[in-house]
């Protein structure tokens, strides 16, 4: 049986803030498997973003381990961790890696072209419209809003098809419709057999598209939810602030 896509065990994290360690994560162990589409929740500070990019592999574990395809990340050199980034894994950060003098067309196709290959026009330009800018092919990332540079990394992960995908607040910079139309471009690609999506959200409508919310409380791992209901999901995230357990839910 194929193992998860991602890995996390007993990860901790922590920054140096001046003479101090703080520590951020404290030992946090999940999996995502392949088909599944999960969403990482808690309060502001709680350590998601900082959970989201140790397990991309963008940042190391202070300690505990990481694993995307059974490949552990401490254990790799960074040009083998850049490439296993750069074939396996998408990103839709808000403007993340988007190259401001390429068009929107030029930066969809950039993870085809950086493996040397040619992707057909059709490729790109139908990845352009799945995320609602049809008509933006020859536009630059700088003159967009935060909302399309999202939805243009996102077309970048279409097109690339990614086994993993990694997504902090898709839809937080984006009107209804463009929100409901990432969000179903992201469980079409996470409910392939073979792929997966793991997503930060503050957002419970978002949480309850997916198939395991984790919420994270002060650095700890505190519950999971396997398809919850929006209203479970905010009720929970309530009691989190009030108890720091969510035990009541
Ligand atoms: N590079 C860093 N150096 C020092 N401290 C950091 C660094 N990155 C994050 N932190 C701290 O780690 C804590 C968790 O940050 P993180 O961004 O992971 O939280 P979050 O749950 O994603 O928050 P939000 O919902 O507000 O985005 C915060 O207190 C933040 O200040």
């Amino acid at each position: 049986m194929p193992g998860p896509l991602v890995l996390g065990r007993n990860i901790t994290k922590a920054y140096r803030a001046g003479s101090r360690e703080v520590e951020i994560l404290h030992g946090v162990s999940m999996a995502v498997e392949p088909g599944e589409m999960c969403a990482v929740m808690g309060p502001s500070g709680s350590g998601k973003s900082t959970l989201l990019y140790t397990l991309a592999g963008l940042e190391l574990p202070s300690t505990g381990t990481v694993q995307l395809l059974g490949r552990d990340t401490t254990a790799l050199s960074r040009a083998a961790l850049a490439r296993l980034r750069r074939c396996e894994v998408g990103f839709v950060f808000q403007a993340y890696n988007l190259v401001p003098t390429l068009t929107a067309f030029e930066n969809v196709a950039l993870p085809a072209r950086l493996r040397g290959e040619k992707p057909p026009t059709e490729t790109i330009r139908h990845a352009l419209a799945l995320v609602g800018l049809e008509g933006f092919e020859e536009t630059r990332p700088v003159v967009m809003s935060g909302g399309e540079q999202q939805r243009v990394a996102l077309a970048r992960v279409i097109a690339q098809r990614p086994r993993i995908v990694f997504a902090d607040e898709p839809t937080g910079a984006l009107d209804t419709h463009s929100g409901a139309v990432v969000l179903d471009a992201l469980r079409q690609i996470a409910h392939r057999p073979d792929q997966c999506v793991l997503t930060v959200t503050h957002d419970p409508v978002v949480a309850a598209q997916c198939d395991r919310v984790l919420f994270l409380h002060d650095g700890y791992l505190a519950r999971e939810l396997t398809s919850p209901s929006a209203a479970e999901v905010a009720a929970l995230l309530t009691d989190l602030a009030v108890t720091g357990t969510g035990a009541s839910s």
